[in-house]
This record gives C-alpha cells, sequence and structure tokens, in this order.
C-alpha cells in the first residue's frame, strides 16, 4: 500500500506511478489471450474444451459443455429458500431500475414538412460472462441478464466458468429467474472467443457483456469489432472519500471488500484527515487478520491499494476525475459539493450508510462497470448496451423541392455525380410534372 500526501513535492511523480504500475498489471496478458483467442477461432470446441480443462481443472468435452435443463433443476432445487428470497429483492429491484431506463423513440415532422425519427430495436442474440474463478457470482447473472431480457433481447447465451467442475447452484437459480436457458460451463478468454467467433456448439452472437478477470477483461477488447461489447468491466476498483467523522472499520471494510474480488483490484482512500487515515491503515491490517479471503484482499492491498492525504474535499474532488475509478463512496458529511465536482465515475455512492455492496447486490443500478480509467469514456451496463438506434427520413414532393437542391449542390461539390443526379433526376420529373398541369 502507498501513502500518499499532496503537499509532498513527488506527489504527482509518485501518484502517476501508482496508477501506471497497476495499468501494467492489468496490460501483461495481451499475448496470452491473443493466442487462446486464435486457437478458439481456428480450432473451436476441442481449444475450448482444452483450455477450460487446463484453467479450471475439469474433464469437459464438446457434448458436455451445455449446462443442461436437468442440471439446471437439480442445482436449483438445492438453494435454501431465504436465499431465493433475497435473490427475489435483487432481481425486483435491479428489473425496476432498468425498466425505467428504456428510451422512447423520436419522430416529429419538421418545418419543411420532412418525417425525421429514431426508433430502438433490440440486439438478436447477446453473450453474457458471468465471472466465477475465484468466487462465483450470482448476482452479476441478474445485472447482465435482466437489462438484456428488459430490452427484449430474444437469444441470450450465458458463460460462466465452472472451476473443479462444481456448478454453483445460485447461479443457476438466478439464470433461471431472469429466464435465461443456454449455459456453458466455460470461463476466460476462451469463453469470450467462442461467443464472439462461434463454435459448433455456441453459436456466435452479436454482442458479449459482462465483468471478468483480466483475461476476459483484455479478451472482450480484441474482439471487439468482429462483436460489440459493452465496457472494459476488469478487476474491481473503488476509491473512498472519508473525512474524520467515519467508522475507521466500516471505511476498511469497504477497501477489502474490492480487494477481496482479485489480486489485481485496486482500492484508494482519500482524506483531509491524517487521524482518520491512520486509523483505517490500522484497521485494514486488523481486518486482514480474519477475513477468509485475506489472501487475495493482503495481495491486492500491498500491491495496488493506497491511502492519499488531501488538503480539502475539492482537491480529493480533482484526484477522483485523474482516476476515474468504478466505484466511488462519499463517506462525507456534506457529500453534494463534491458529488457535483466528480466528473468520471462509474457508479458513486453517497452518505455513510450506502456501501458499495449494496450497490453489487440490491441497489438496483448495475454492478457491471468500467475500470481501468474507462469511466472517462464509458458507462455501467445498461439497457443501452442491448439496444441500437434506427434513424429514419420521410419526404414527399413538397419537402423535396425545398431541401434537395442544396442536396444537389453539395454532391456536387463533393464530386459524387450518382448522388447529385439522384435527387436532380426526381426534381427534374417534378417540375416536368408541374409544368405539364
Ligand atoms: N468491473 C466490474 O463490473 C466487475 C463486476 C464483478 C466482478 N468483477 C471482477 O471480475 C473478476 C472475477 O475474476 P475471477 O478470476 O474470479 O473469475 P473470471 O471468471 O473472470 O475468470 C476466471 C477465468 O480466468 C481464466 N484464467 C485464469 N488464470 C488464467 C491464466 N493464467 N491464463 C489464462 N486464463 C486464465 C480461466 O479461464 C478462468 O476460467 C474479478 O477481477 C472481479 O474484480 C468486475
Ligand atoms: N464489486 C463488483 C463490481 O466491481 C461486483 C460484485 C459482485 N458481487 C460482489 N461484488
Ligand atoms: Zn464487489
Amino acid at each position: 500500500m502507498k501513502r500518499l500526501d499532496t503537499t509532498r513535492t513527488d506527489f504527482d511523480t509518485e501518484f502517476r506511478k501508482l496508477l501506471a504500475e497497476r495499468d501494467s498489471d492489468t496490460a501483461r496478458v495481451d499475448g496470452p489471450v491473443t493466442e487462446i483467442l486464435a486457437a478458439v477461432r481456428a480450432r473451436g470446441d476441442e481449444a475450448l474444451c482444452e483450455f477450460t480443462n487446463r484453467f479450471d481443472r475439469t474433464d469437459v468435452t464438446p457434448d458436455r459443455l451445455r449446462i443442461t435443463p436437468d442440471e439446471i433443476e437439480a442445482a436449483c432445487a438445492e438453494v435454501a429458500p431465504e436465499l431465493l428470497d433475497s435473490l427475489e429483492v435483487a432481481a425486483s429491484r435491479i428489473e425496476s431500475f432498468h425498466k425505467a431506463q428504456m428510451p422512447e423513440g423520436l419522430r416529429y415532422v419538421d418545418q419543411a414538412g420532412v418525417t425525421l425519427g429514431m426508433r430502438w430495436t433490440a440486439l438478436d442474440s447477446v453473450g453474457l460472462y458471468v465471472p466465477g474463478g475465484k468466487a462465483a457470482y450470482p448476482s452479476s447473472v441478474l445485472m447482465n441478464a435482466i437489462p438484456a431480457r428488459v430490452a427484449g433481447v430474444k437469444r441470450i447465451a450465458m458463460c460462466v466458468p465452472t472451476p473443479d467442475g462444481a456448478l454453483n447452484p445460485l447461479v443457476l437459480a438466478a439464470a433461471r429467474r431472469s429466464g435465461v436457458s443456454e449455459i456453458y460451463r466455460v470461463g476466460g478468454a476462451q469463453a469470450v472467443a467462442a461467443m464472439a467467433y462461434g463454435t459448433a456448439t455456441i453459436a456466435p452472437v452479436d454482442r458479449v457483456v459482462g465483468p471478468g478477470n483480466a483475461y476476459v477483461a483484455e479478451a472482450k477488447r480484441q474482439v471487439f469489432g468482429t462483436v460489440g461489447i459493452d465496457s472494459i468491466a476488469g478487476p474491481s476498483e473503488v476509491v473512498v472519500i472519508a473525512d474524520g467523522n467515519n467508522d475507521p472499520r466500516a471505511i476498511a471494510l469497504d477497501l477489502l471488500a474490492q480487494a477481496e474480488h482479485d489480486p489485481m483490484a485496486q482500492s484508494i482512500l482519500i482524506t483531509p484527515d491524517t487521524a482518520m487515515a491512520e486509523k483505517v491503515e490500522r484497521a485494514v491490517a486488523t481486518e486482514l487478520e480474519t477475513l477468509p479471503r485475506a489472501e487475495i484482499a493482503r495481495t491486492s492491498w500491498d500491491a495496488h491499494g493506497a491511502i492519499v492525504i488531501v488538503r480539502d474535499l475539492d482537491e480529493a474532488a480533482d484526484l477522483v476525475n485523474t482516476i476515474a475509478p468504478e466505484h466511488l463512496e462519499l463517506m462525507i458529511d456534506n457529500p453534494a459539493p463534491v458529488f457535483e465536482r466528480v466528473r468520471h465515475a462509474g457508479a458513486i455512492f453517497v452518505g455513510r450508510y450506502c456501501p458499495e455492496a449494496i450497490g453489487d447486490y440490491v441497489g438496483g443500478p448495475n454492478h457491471v462497470l468500467p475500470t481501468s480509467r474507462t469511466a472517462r469514456f464509458s458507462s455501467g451496463l445498461s439497457v443501452f448496451d442491448f439496444i441500437k438506434r434506427t434513424t429514419f427520413i420521410e419526404a414527399q414532393a413538397e419537402s423535396l423541392r425545398e431541401i434537395g437542391p442544396a442536396a444537389v449542390s453539395l454532391a456536387q461539390a463533393e464530386g459524387l455525380d450518382a448522388h447529385a443526379l439522384s435527387v436532380s433526376v426526381r426534381l427534374a420529373a417534378l417540375d416536368g410534372a408541374h409544368n405539364e398541369t
């Protein structure tokens, strides 16, 4: 963990180093990912099974890639009813929020009498990546699948790794709750390749979405163009802005909640209060004594964690805009001014009673969010990842007469004669018809 202080002369260098070191760690996997993608593209199911068996310690053959309806039913029957109730709380809140996002189309007639519009249509097919290497993520099934369903996508395929061959019952229950039944027991870059390029067993999709580790994130980056993707939702991150009025243990746990996801996760505390910084640092050390996933969390905290002392909260907000973190927590007395000043963050959690974990499960907004500073230009998963726009123009004779001549001039200026003529022949026909009457 790095201790930084904005009043020190070496702050800028150290701060840049903090971000760059982590970026280079996550980028290191590009070579292996390229090889995996090429192998699956060339050899289909055979390569898909080879990588799956190597990385997930399984014994999968092409005929067993797809999880059967019986396996889904049997797994769902194992889930405790109270857990199904919690799943339902999460699912219905996620569903309501995403239904509220669905946009209206656009249609109006302008002053030239031209009808202009834009309509939304759902994608035909999407591939959902649900992570599952170091932990199972039933919540990510809901976050991926519910927006796709709400948007009206017809075919939803899902890939999830099954380390050591173990199916996670709650993952399958979440899939059933979301209406997803085409599920494959594969993960990592090879799963992304299969969904993007297709294999004999897995038909290709139009867009691959969902979070995952550095291999999954890099694979999505590399298949972009062959298919659409959502954002680069890689190893988790949080920035917590905290003042002196917090329970240091609560803040420490917020930092460790992201650190426990992945050794490549990043947790940063920004505070103007030196005493709070010291208390949180001690609390992190104490919690790491007992957390079951301490090994992962400690690696993440030691390698990528930081505590930054700032002069004031304006400076904290400006640092957040440089980091553009996946998650931002505002654990401060008066969050409104910082909330307004922050422009780059995947999701913001406002107030001491709104820890990030609420957003992971039951808040309603999506927890599949951009990482590695891509929140500067991209957003979390939403219904907009499953629909697309088509614009339309409808013009009758009088409208063509009004706006057509300008098109003819511009086409001639571009040296595109067929363009110009396609308009002018119609204008001439209209003139002819007009002269005849
Ligand atoms: N940004 C978000 O919105 C968001 C949301 C949820 C989870 N996450 C992140 O998802 C990730 C889940 O990671 P995970 O590892 O538990 O599951 P995962 O499913 O993302 O990755 C597991 C797969 O990684 C591949 N893999 C592992 N080691 C490999 C190697 N050496 N070479 C090639 N491939 C290898 C394997 O194929 C394995 O099946 C975490 O980083 C977590 O922070 C992000
Ligand atoms: N914090 C993760 C997003 O980075 C999402 C998640 C799922 N389960 C728990 N957490
Ligand atoms: Zn989380």
